[in-house]
């Protein structure tokens, strides 16, 4: 009988995937102004989930707490409880570089460092680990492998970040990203500066990441959260509205105003 129960266990903790963060009651101030209203809601790991939801409703907002970002500005401020591994990073004793190490940004715009292609790598890890130059050599042919990005760049690893193409910067900065090792990637709005053959790339490169990065993206693209993520949270005037699979936010969902959003009423 006990191996039975022990069995069943198994297979139930095998079934459910384990949260990688959760955010409890958090609130989030820009001075005196609200823009997060009592956000409850777990991320599942090594999956993808995407933040939607019209103009203002506070994505960016959401996915700039994850790695206290916000701290670069005295007005801003958050309450709550974000838990990473449940540990909560909005501890004011929690090692603010420790937690950028293991929770990594990408941002809107490509911005890559205005430094060799090869230097946009090794620069990150530079800041935290001691390497060899063959070690070195290695690390930024493995994240540049991991970007999509290696057979395009690998005779030109002197040439500057800057001289490449949107799309390719923007699989440049995730390489930066995944370089350092971390273990969440955060996507602000990754594709909005590229063309649609580039967007694919980036899409299709998320769709492998994620098997072992946790991934949450902001995008204003429905049709790119349908695509890529496992489940979605529409949010609005700062509230999480509803939070479920993708599938059913975008086939069933639960309130009046997801479906007024996925249905273009209204954003
Ligand atoms: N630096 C800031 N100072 C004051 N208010 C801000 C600041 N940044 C954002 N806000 C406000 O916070 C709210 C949420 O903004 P946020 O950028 O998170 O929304 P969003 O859903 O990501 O919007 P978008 O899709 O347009 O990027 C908005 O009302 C916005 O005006």
């Amino acid at each position: 009988m006990l191996s039975n129960e022990i069995i069943t266990a198994d297979v139930i903790n095998a079934a459910t995937p384990k949260t990688k963060i959760e955010v409890k009651n958090l609130n989030f101030y820009y001075g005196e102004s609200k823009a997060l209203k009592d956000i409850t809601l777990s991320l599942p790991e090594r999956s993808v989930t995407a933040f939607i939801g019209p103009s203002g409703c506070g994505k960016s907002t959401l996915l700039r707490v994850f790695n206290r970002i916000y701290e670069l500005y005295p007005k801003q401020r958050a309450d709550g409880e974000v838990l990473l591994d449940g540990t909560n990073i909005l501890d004011r004793s929690q090692d603010l570089n420790l937690l950028r190490t293991k929770i990594g940004m990408v941002f809107q715009k490509p911005t890559p460092f205005p430094m060799s292609i090869y230097e946009n790598i090794a620069f990150g890890i530079r800041l935290y680990e001691k390497l060899t130059k063959a070690e070195m050599d290695e690390r930024v042919e493995q994240a540049l492998k991991r970007a999509a990005l290696w057979t395009e760049v690998k005779d030109k690893l002197d040439a500057s970040g800057t001289s490449l193409s949107g799309g390719q910067q923007q699989r440049l900065c995730i390489a930066r990203t995944v370089a350092v090792k971390p273990e969440v990637i955060l996507l602000d709005e990754p594709c909005s500066a590229l063309d649609p053959l580039s967007t694919a790339r980036i899409e299709e490169l998320i769709d492998e990441l994620q098997a072992d990065y946790t991934i949450v993206i902001v995008t204003h693209n429905m049709q790119q959260a349908a695509r890529v993520s496992a489940q979605t949270a529409f949010m609005y005037l700062g509230e999480l509205i509803e939070f479920d699979k993708t599938e059913k936010i975008f086939t069933a969902p639960s309130e009046k105003r997801t479906q007024d959003y996925i249905t273009g009423r209204f954003g």
